[in-house]
């Protein structure tokens, strides 16, 4: 059964509690201070009582004045009115930018120039299209009241009025004046008076907290009877989804600290489960797409995550932001026109992940360079041409002396090559019989040298000395025949065909940057459309000035054209942008180019990346500005690099700043007690993050003969009325128990909003559900059943047949039926 928490015109249904909704949150604001910083107490208007355990606090109220409901309700009535201002402004904006973009996708485009203009129109409203219909949920959720009279609505987007000022109707959660909606405190309250939290379902007001920050003021709303945290207790309470949301309304001082530091160099988040380290990132994301838009639009940020489906969990975030500048990639699709279907050995990933890979790469390279043995005798027109050892290693040495990659260095390889054979031909036809110097003037040997060069036997001969390589061909052959390996790591990665491999991905990488692909042809092609482009770009400035919008805050709030013209300062500029909107986002483009830069790279689940892919990440990010987040204690992948040390070093060495976020906002700190028991067992030192609430649902442990059907037992008894549960379990498992789960959505790509999913540890990283079952424990290694614990945000049990491990022993036997 479940408990209610009363709302002004809502319930929030309270899943599970004992009574006394708020005496299950652990250390109630003593918590939410540490959390956010030191400094950070929220102040109240009436007596309040937070226990935990033996704790009792009580804060206690100034007198303010009371109000009636009438006036109380009044308040309501105003915000509803203004939101539902809000929204018709938001849809006449929204008719506005669809009718642009239906006029310019109905425009001729016969020509080069009307094709510019129009793709340019079409790129700007798309752009503005999306960010409006991604405003459409809970688009306004905080006001800020300032003590100088400002009044600030805060939102997920900034909208402004039609009017001449273009007066801010909501200012993006983004600027700078919306900062003390996350910071404020009653010892620091930054100028604010008053700070409200909005609460909306689809487009209705249901509840307002208000915080009284200045203590001198006597003015009431009558609402700050209601714990202004109650807003972030009852998002976190609330059933999951199967999908990650926003957390606009209810970032933390320290997040957002995070999410706001500066754009240069690397910053390294560090936390345990459940501490935000994804949402912050993604929401990190999000502002520096708004505060260097200009930058980071053209470049795009990439997020890295580690398998598809934590990719798809995390997907919507960025999009309910307005934000669709973000390509998202797995480790295994960082090299464009591969996919990784393959998989490793643990051995065999834990090898090539090794930055001693790269070496090994480099001379294989090398020994595709080779000298002739026996010389190569071609036919040619004057007579045979002879190709030895020595001309080609002579012809060699200076190829190499470029420093070139192996495919760039081949023209002079073969220049080398046809000079040393034009002479040779020269020296015979050309000899003085009287020993004088060679008769053959200047156009005699350039003619001779031409010839030698159409010749298509030396051309065979180049190829066969200097073959051209693509990345695919040569770790293929390395996999097939891995020299320059010790004799057990090259047994643990030779494979001859199969499929690429995740771990094979920044292998390919590297020898793609060992070859060099030649596109001097290409680059010239390019050059030549840019410049056309540039030229009939001026000719569109005028027009994309004249449609220009005028809705967004931009981050001085002072002008708001994110997307207007003012971007399209002159033609090159302009040219620039139309290239991106000519086909594809430039983060459409960033996927299908090895070469790209990125302007900002954020990594999630930064400790299990090996070296090697490190490698490949560092040459997408030139500049090296970097968001790493991750969790050393819950490292499993093998060849994972270890310590920010080890991953960092060898580019930035200890330029980079390192935050530690302490607050768990997932797991009950009933479950987090048994995760700790884990931890501790391979790290008596561990320390666990502090988890924010705790739950009367005791995790349980029951021991089975028959394991499909104990496990489908547990699921039927636990599978919450809303939210989804999740079945953790070795591979091996899978079949079986895939059959005793018929309803359940498992295998490589699993249906994350289903009520039930069956997941591998692994599959399992990042993701949380309501409800997890842990199935043969005994059988997971420790880092991975840490992670497995920890993905609950309400009720853990756990399924054997056989002996649990130490950490897990004494766990009690399930209830008959759910507590609450
Ligand atoms: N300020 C917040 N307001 C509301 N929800 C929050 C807040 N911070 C974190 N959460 C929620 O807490 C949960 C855990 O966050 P997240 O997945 O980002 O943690 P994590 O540190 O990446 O965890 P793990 O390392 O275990 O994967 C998510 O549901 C997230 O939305």
């Amino acid at each position: 059964m479940r408990g209610h928490v009363r709302r002004p015109d809502k319930e929030i249904p309270r899943r599970g509690y004992r009574p006394g909704y708020f005496s299950a949150y652990i250390g109630g604001f003593h918590a939410l201070n540490q959390l956010c910083s030191p400094e950070r107490r929220r102040p109240h208007s009436h007596a309040f009582s937070v226990t935990h355990g033996e704790d009792l606090c009580t804060h206690h109220i100034r007198p303010g004045v009371e109000l009636s409901n009438a006036e109380t309700n009044a308040e309501l009535r105003n915000e509803q009115e203004f939101i539902d201002r809000l929204y018709e402004r938001l849809a006449e904006l929204r008719s506005a930018s669809e009718r642009a973009m239906s006029d310019a996708l109905s425009r001729d485009a016969g020509t080069f120039q009307a094709r510019v203009e129009r793709d340019v129109l079409v790129a700007e409203q798309s752009g503005l299209l999306a960010a409006l219909n991604s405003g459409e949920r809970g688009l306004c959720f905080g006001r800020l009241v300032f003590r100088d009279g400002r009044d600030h609505h805060i939102g997920r987007i900034g909208v402004r009025l039609d009017d001449a000022d273009r007066t801010p109707l909501v200012v993006d959660w983004r600027a700078e004046v919306a900062r003390p909606f996350y910071l404020a405190t009653g010892h620091t309250p930054m100028g604010l008076r008053r700070r409200r939290h909005i609460t909306t379902e689809d487009r209705r007001v249901t509840a307002l907290h208000d915080e009284i920050l200045d203590l001198g003021d006597p003015e009431r709303t009558g609402h700050e009877g209601t714990d202004a945290d109650a807003v972030l207790l009852a998002s976190l309470d609330s059933a999951r989804t199967g999908r990650m949301h926003e957390i606009v309304q209810t970032i933390q001082a320290e997040q957002d600290r995070v999410i706001r530091a500066a754009h240069r160099g690397v910053l390294v988040v560090e936390g345990g489960p459940g501490t935000g380290k994804t949402v912050v990132a993604l929401h990190r994301a999000a502002y520096l797409l708004y505060a260097h838009r200009e930058q980071l639009a053209r470049r795009a940020v990439l997020v890295v995550g580690p398998n598809a489906t934590f990719l798809r969990y995390i997907g919507e975030v960025l999009p309910s932001l307005g934000e669709t500048g973000v390509l998202l990639a797995t480790p295994g699709e960082l090299f464009p026109g591969v996919r990784a279907t393959g998989t490793d050995t643990p051995r065999a990933a834990e090898v090539k992940g090794r930055a001693a890979m790269a070496t090994a790469l480099e001379r294989f390279v090398l020994d595709r360079q080779t000298l002739p043995d026996p010389a190569i005798v071609i036919d040619h027109e004057d007579g045979e041409l002879v190709l030895d050892a020595r001309i080609a290693e002579t012809a060699r040495g200076r190829a190499r002396s470029f420093g070139l990659p192996h495919n760039l260095a081949r023209p002079h390889f073969t220049f080398a090559v046809i000079d040393a054979l034009t002479a040779q031909l020269a020296d015979r036809i050309g000899a003085d019989p009287y020993g004088g110097p060679n008769l053959l003037g200047p156009d005699d040997l350039a003619l001779l040298a031409k010839g030698v060069a159409d010749n298509p036997g030396v051309h065979a001969a180049v190829e066969e000395l200097w073959p051209v390589l693509t990345p695919q061909e040569l770790v293929a052959d390395f996999l097939a025949d891995p020299v320059h390996l010790p004799p057990e790591d090259a047994a643990a990665v030779r494979r001859a065909g199969g499929p690429w491999t995740v771990a094979d991905v920044p292998l390919l990488d590297e020898a793609a940057e060992l070859l060099g692909e030649d596109d001097s042809a290409a680059r010239a092609r390019a050059e030549a459309e840019r410049q056309e482009r540039v030229a009939y770009a001026q000719g569109v400035l005028d027009l994309s000035y004249g449609s220009r919008t005028q809705e967004f805050e931009d981050r001085d709030d002072e002008e708001s054209e994110v997307l207007a013209a003012h971007d399209l300062v002159d033609a090159e500029r302009l040219a620039e942008r139309h290239e991106e909107a000519d086909h594809r986002s430039a983060a459409e483009r960033a996927a299908a180019d090895r070469t790209w830069a990125f302007g900002h790279v954020i990594v999630d689940e930064a400790q299990e990346l090996s070296a090697m892919a490190w490698r490949l990440l560092m040459r997408r990010c030139p500049t090296r500005s970097m968001t790493l987040v991750g969790d050393p204690a819950q490292a499993s992948e093998p060849g994972a690099c270890g310590s920010w040390d080890a991953i960092l070093g060898p580019y930035v060495g200890d330029r980079r700043q390192l935050v530690r976020l302490g607050v768990n906002y997932r797991t009950p700190a009933q479950i987090m007690e048994v995760a700790t028991r884990v931890a501790r067992s391979a790290d008596p030192g561990f320390e666990p993050p502090r988890s924010v609430r705790a739950t009367d649902a005791r995790p349980w442990a029951c021991r089975a003969d028959d394991l499909p059907r104990a496990v489908a037992e547990a699921v039927a008894r636990e599978t919450p009325d809303e939210g989804r549960l999740a079945v953790i379990a070795p591979a091996a498992h899978h079949a079986a128990l895939a059959a005793a789960l018929p309803s359940a959505s498992g295998g490589p790509s699993p249906d994350l909003a289903a009520p039930v999913v069956l997941l591998t540890p692994r599959g399992a990283k990042g993701l949380e559900f309501d409800t997890v079952i842990v199935v043969e424990p005994a059988e997971f290694r420790t880092a991975d059943l840490y992670v497995s614990l920890t993905r609950a945000t309400q009720r853990l049990g756990v399924v054997h047949t056989g002996a649990l491990p130490a950490a897990l022993a004494g766990l009690p036997e399930p209830a008959g039926t759910p507590a609450g």
